[in-house]
């Protein structure tokens, strides 16, 4: 029998919509793709719809729903109504809460959940009373885990784009802030994942050293290396990486 990572990897496919939509038509197919990434072993497909649609559009996610059968995912921000209506009507596994600022490139920080405190209870409570899980995206900041915790939300996710930057410089200390905010969230009884530029080279020694490190979603670096090793070498590839 083949050991389990204890840490399930949920693969973010934004960036094969990304691919599709830049020439119109269906190719590559992104259900298609997640479903080729779950029968490679990925654990999840997460997607992060953004309001102007520029990869994941709001129907791929009524399409990937009806198709998947491991947990699903939907990253995005909950001050626009139309996401909080896109996830209700899908039910997925876990809703993922993004403070994205209109027409950002990328996610680049995480909830204020000290200054968002009330905002963060009502709406976590929206989503858990359909029966979905709440994650919050955070910093790795001991003081916004703490806070996460009061607002009743399941999971927090740690933006882990400064892990990823500082590993190359002195891995000890890229991981110091986020070893805080793990032990944190243990204490208070919060599940953890993470993400955001994980890769091939960092993504082991932060699932070795994370405790109670519950879930890595990833996709841009992912997409990236099946580009030169091929989508199922590459998912077992990061698997191996999260096996302890
Ligand atoms: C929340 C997070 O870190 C990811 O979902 C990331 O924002 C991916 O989104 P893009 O693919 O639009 O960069
Ligand atoms: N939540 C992080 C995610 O889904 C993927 O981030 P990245 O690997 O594309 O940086």
């Amino acid at each position: 029998m083949t050991e389990l990572p204890h840490t399930k990897l949920s693969i973010n496919v934004n960036k094969i919509a990304t691919l599709r939509n830049s020439r119109g038509g269906n190719n590559p197919d992104l259900v298609q793709t997640a479903l080729n990434c779950e029968s490679f072993g990925a654990q999840g497909i997460t997607v992060h719809p953004r309001p102007d649609e520029r990869h994941i559009r709001y129907q791929d996610v009524f399409d990937l729903k009806a198709a998947i059968a491991t947990e699903f995912n939907i990253e995005g921000n909950c001050q626009e109504e139309k996401f909080i209506q896109l996830v209700l009507a899908n039910k997925p596994t876990q809703v993922t809460l993004v403070p994205d600022a209109l027409g950002q490139i990328t996610s680049n920080h995480g909830w204020d959940t000290i200054k968002n405190q009330e905002y963060l209870k009502d709406i976590v409570a929206v989503f858990q009373e359909a029966g979905i899980r709440v994650s919050l995206f955070v910093d790795p900041d001991p003081r916004m885990v703490e806070a996460a915790a009061t607002t009743g939300t399941d999971r927090i996710e740690l933006y882990t784009e400064s892990y990823a930057t500082n590993y190359l410089l002195n891995k000890e200390l890229a991981l110091t802030p986020y070893l805080q905010a793990a032990k944190v969230a243990q204490q208070a009884s919060l599940g953890l994942n993470a993400g955001h530029d994980l890769d091939l080279h960092n993504l082991r020694y932060f699932a070795q050293n994370i405790p109670g490190l519950l879930e890595v979603s990833i996709g841009h670096a992912l997409i990236c290396d099946a580009l030169y090793l091929g989508l199922e070498v590459t998912i077992q590839r990061y698997l191996d990486q999260l096996k302890s």
